[in-house]
């Protein structure tokens, strides 16, 4: 298990040091355009599991929805304090 920002601190350094394999670096290169539509999927699953499954399932689709956000965060170089002045 992990937090939000100990998945922010693993995924910027990803970001640094481009390891083979790794998905998100897979994610951040295609680009903020398709980051974006995995962002609005996975808001799209995250309804229908709130309305039609289980809390558990719902609570998984939240989790990549965030880590989803986070990329795009990444892409864009914005850091956590850039998104938390903001809440
Ligand atoms: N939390 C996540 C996470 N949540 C979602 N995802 C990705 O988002 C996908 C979920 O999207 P879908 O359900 O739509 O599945 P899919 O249709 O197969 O998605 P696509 O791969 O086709 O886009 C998963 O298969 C993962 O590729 C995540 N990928 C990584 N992480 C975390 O990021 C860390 C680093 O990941 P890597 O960079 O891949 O090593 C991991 O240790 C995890 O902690």
């Amino acid at each position: 298990m992990k937090t939000f920002e100990q998945l922010f601190d693993q995924l910027s350094e990803t970001k640094r040091t481009r390891p083979e394999g790794s998905g998100t670096l897979a994610r951040l290169d295609a680009g903020v355009h398709s980051i974006g539509k995995k962002v609005v999927e996975e808001a799209a699953e995250v309804w229908m599991a709130a309305e039609y499954e289980t809390k558990e399932q719902a609570a998984e689709e939240i989790s990549q929805l965030l880590y989803h956000a986070q990329v795009m965060m990444l892409a864009l170089d914005l850091e956590l304090e850039d998104v938390y002045r903001y809440l």
